[in-house]
């Protein structure tokens, strides 16, 4: 199962989707240390997104997110890529600074993806890939 989106950030990672409806803030919303999202009552609060395939609809909060992004590429806790909804200037810049893949405006929303998920986020073709979609 492909669905076509548009890229925002170049570059190919596979691996396990966490995704909320909730905008996420970078600076204060999420430790740079680790990788663990810190703002109170956040639906992934608590939870790693190092390593993962970070799916949210778009970014919040400060421009200072787009540098806490590429503190966590540096400290090795960054998402192994991103997808939005419709992706906004902090988190486009965060993704295109530190090189991990981002693409938005997938046909039919994030509507149909679900944490768990082991999916290919392709950000030079601009396309997500879902090869267990039918098990999902
Ligand atoms: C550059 C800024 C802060 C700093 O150097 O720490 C300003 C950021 O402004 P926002 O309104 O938070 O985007």
């Amino acid at each position: 199962m492909i669905i076509k989106g548009r890229s925002i950030a170049k570059g190919t990672a596979t691996g396990e989707l966490i995704i909320t409806d909730a905008p996420i803030s970078f600076l204060s919303g999420v430790d740079p240390e680790t990788g663990i999202v810190i703002e109170k009552g956040h639906p992934l609060e608590g939870i790693s997104i190092a390593g993962k395939i970070l799916a949210f609809p778009f970014g919040k909060g400060s421009t200072v997110g787009s540098y806490v992004i590429y503190s966590l590429k540096k400290n090795d806790c960054a998402p192994a890529a991103m997808i939005n909804a419709e992706a906004e200037a902090i988190i486009a810049v965060g993704a295109i600074i530190s090189r991990i893949p981002m693409i938005d405006q997938l046909e039919g929303g994030l509507s149909s993806l679900k944490s768990g998920m082991n999916v290919t986020v392709d950000g030079d073709r601009g396309e997500l890939i879902c090869k267990d979609w039918a098990n999902s």
